[in-house]
């Protein structure tokens, strides 16, 4: 996200101030902001001292913006703002509600908060999901489907594998309320998941996900042929009803590994390295 085109920038290598019309961009990224080409040049290269723009600048990270902003402090120079948590909703509540509102959980014992990440808001049919690597503890935000120029970046609230809506997991009567009372989220009368058919598949698509996981610590010992009916289903859910896309990574890293123990022999399409896993960009048999 970068400042709005009407604010003042400064030189992200000499730091001077620079007025919105002398703003020189990097050519690349459009967001890292400069007063000269002289200084666009060196911070690219910055002889190789490790903070060279080259480096990271296809990463889209590291600029300032309303949550991360190089400020001037009355004789002090420059320093670096953050965002508070005071700053983050809900805004009449204590810290503590704050910190409940905005964080992740990353395994069972830790949770944390991220300013950027705390921005995204809720959508039922969201466009994006979070998955944790808790080894490297990060949390990742991901794109489920093309996102136009423009478009907001939003995640469901609502985790299909969240125990809490395990009899609930989608926007029923019950997750509404809950969407409401936490968050004061009120799901249109358009939401898709008001669909009772989308519901039914929605419900499906849980169950079945709720075994393969029950499976995960058996399976690799003792593959069962009988797992693949469901693997099928849950492919085919995913690949038929695009917003249920929302576990898709977690699924079909799920069902490549059933598959692979159950079969042995099940042929994959191409394989890419995910974290210490492998996982498939489409399963199919031969
Ligand atoms: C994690 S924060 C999201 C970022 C927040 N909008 C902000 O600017 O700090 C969650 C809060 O955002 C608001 N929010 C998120 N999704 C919403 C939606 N679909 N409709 C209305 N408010 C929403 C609610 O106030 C919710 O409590």
């Amino acid at each position: 996200m970068s400042a709005p085109s009407s604010e003042n920038r400064h030189c992200a290598y000499c730091l001077v101030t620079v007025l919105p019309e002398n703003v020189k961009l990097c050519g690349q990224c459009h967001r890292r902001a400069y007063c000269s080409d002289e200084c666009l040049k060196v911070d690219w290269a910055r002889n190789g001292d490790g903070q060279q723009h080259e480096k990271w600048c296809d990463l889209n990270c590291g600029e300032e913006d309303l949550d991360w902003k190089v400020i001037p402090v009355a004789g002090k120079g420059l320093g670096i703002g953050v965002r508070l948590i005071n700053d983050l909703e809900p805004a009449s509540g204590t810290f503590q509600d704050k910190v409940n509102l905005n964080s992740f959980g990353l395994s069972e014992e830790s949770i944390f908060t991220c300013a950027r990440m705390s921005r995204v808001n809720h959508k039922c049919a969201a466009n994006a999901g979070t998955i944790s690597a808790s080894e490297s503890k990060v949390m990742i935000l991901y794109s489920m489907k093309d996102i136009e120029k423009g478009e907001e970046i939003c995640t469901s609230y609502i985790y299909m594998d969240d125990k809490r809506f395990a009899k609930d997991p989608i926007p029923t009567d019950g997750t509404r309320l809950y969407l409401k009372n936490t968050y004061g989220i009120i799901c249109p009368p358009d939401c898709i998941y008001r669909d009772k058919e989308m519901q039914m598949i929605a419900k499906e698509h849980t169950q079945l996900f709720d075994n393969m996981n029950e499976w995960s610590p058996t399976h690799l010992v003792n593959p069962n042929l009988l797992m693949m009916p469901t693997i099928k289903r849950l492919v085919e859910i995913c690949e038929t009803v695009p917003i249920l896309e929302g576990n898709i990574v977690d699924i079909l890293l799920n069902a490549y590994c059933a598959a692979r123990h159950a079969t042995g022999e099940t042929v994959l399409g191409t394989v890419q390295s995910f974290g210490s896993e492998e996982v498939s960009s489409g399963i199919r048999e031969e």
